[in-house]
């Protein structure tokens, strides 16, 4: 059996994991031994229940009355460097990293030292980390499988393939791709959180929203991909999952049922295709070009491409941007606005991305700039 560990396991991701741990022919090849959370513990007691969990990592203890050591069976820390010792011991095969945000750099840093197999779902730490982590993990020769469902399906349509080819990533469009542009100003959270494909987590959503999700996307491809011609576009019912090109003018399509259970189940057990699931229906493909008037944070994206400090930048800012939109201290169009001016003003700090502390001081820098904006 293989040993699995998932970093934020009580998230959207981190569920539909566990569902597709829970099948029968994956209990027999997998054993879920534990999981961090930042703050959920309710949700993770369920889990411990039923998944039997020896370990878990709380980020963040929020409860009433002081922290138990145990739960059941189960160990519970909020000692990271205990987390590190456990890590060590076991060494789970596989390292699961679904927490959101920035936070999950750190995550991806810790399976780098004990997992033979990382299943990255956090774009953040890629964005983030860069080559800096791309080289980490290619030293340590540990297997690198994307979870996020357009760079899952890049990585199966590169499988094979000996010609260099250039990438097309297709967004949905988002939550608000029908409302005016001149509503945008005024939407309210619901509506925002109201993903017309998928079910994720509250920050994705709104990223879905504003394409800073494809944006960071883009960023996630050039460094997973070794740095190709990247372009976007639409499919609004999200069946194609990405395409890759090659000179010869020969196109590649990845086409699916959009359900993340099943790029989270192949980068558990690739190369094989263990998770049994119906073929969708073939329909008709339509594609929409990118309007960057309604999408002016992917356009950004595009212009800052190759400059890590500002990779780093744009994630941070718009991590906390999202927050401020969610407590209702900003409008869903400030975000966008302010992305692009903080993006200037970082832009003209000279600070070399070296190794990852360098990283850590960027995006510090970064929050300290949008403080300063907002308060001002
Ligand atoms: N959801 C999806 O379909 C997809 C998600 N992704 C990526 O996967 C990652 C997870 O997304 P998603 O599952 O939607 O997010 P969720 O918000 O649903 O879940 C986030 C998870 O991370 C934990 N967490 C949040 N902040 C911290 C922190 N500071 N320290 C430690 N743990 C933390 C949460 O714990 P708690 O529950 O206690 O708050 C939770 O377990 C993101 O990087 C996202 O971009 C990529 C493709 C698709
Ligand atoms: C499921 C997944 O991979 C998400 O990252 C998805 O891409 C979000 O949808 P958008 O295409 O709207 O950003
Ligand atoms: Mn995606």
């Amino acid at each position: 059996m293989k040993k699995i560990f998932i970093f934020g396991i009580t998230g959207s991701i981190g569920t539909q994991t566990l569902e597709v741990l829970n099948r029968e022919n994956f209990k027999r090849e997998f054993k879920l031994i534990g999981g961090t959370i930042n703050s959920n513990f309710k949700k993770a007691k369920k889990i411990i229940e039923k998944y039997n969990l020896e370990f878990l990592y709380i980020n963040d203890y929020k409860e009433k009355g002081s922290l138990p050591q145990k739960y059941r069976n189960c160990n519970i820390i909020t000692n990271y460097q205990k987390l590190e010792e456990y890590l060590e011991f076991e060494k789970p095969e596989i390292s699961l990293i679904a927490t959101s945000g920035f936070a999950g750099l750190k995550n991806t840093l810790t399976s780098i030292k004990f997992s033979k197999r990382l299943c990255i779902a956090n774009k953040e730490s890629l964005v983030s980390g860069g080559d800096i982590v791309i080289k980490k993990i290619k030293e340590k020769n540990i297997e690198l499988l994307p979870v996020d469902s357009e760079h899952s399906a890049i990585f199966q349509l590169l499988e094979g393939e000996k010609s260099p080819s250039n990438l097309i990533i297709t967004a949905s469009g988002g939550s608000l791709r029908n409302t005016p542009i001149e509503e945008l100003k005024n939407v309210t959270i619901e509506k925002v959180l109201n993903h017309p494909v998928w079910n994720m987590g509250k920050r994705i959503t709104v990223d879905s929203a504003t394409m800073v999700n494809k944006g960071l996307e883009v960023i996630e491809a050039y460094y997973l991909f070794d740095k190709p011609k990247i372009d976007v576009i639409i499919n609004e019912n999200s069946h194609i999952h990405s395409i890759i090109y090659f000179e010869d003018g020969t196109m590649k399509l990845h086409y699916g049922k959009p359900d993340m259970k099943i790029p989270i189940a192949y980068s558990l057990t690739y190369p094989k295709r263990s998770y049994k699931d119906e073929m969708i229906p073939l329909k008709n493909i339509e594609f929409k070009k990118v309007d960057y008037q309604r999408y002016p944070s992917l356009k950004l994206a595009f212009e800052i491409l190759g400059n890590q400090k500002l990779h780093i930048a744009y994630n941070s800012i718009d991590e906390e941007l999202v927050e401020l939109f969610l407590n209702k201290k900003i409008k869903f169009t400030d975000i966008s606005n302010i992305l692009k001016k903080c993006i200037l003003e970082i832009d003209k700090i000279n600070i070399k991305i070296n190794d990852i502390e360098d990283i850590y001081e960027t995006d510090k820098i970064s929050r300290n700039i949008l403080k300063q904006y907002i308060n001002n």
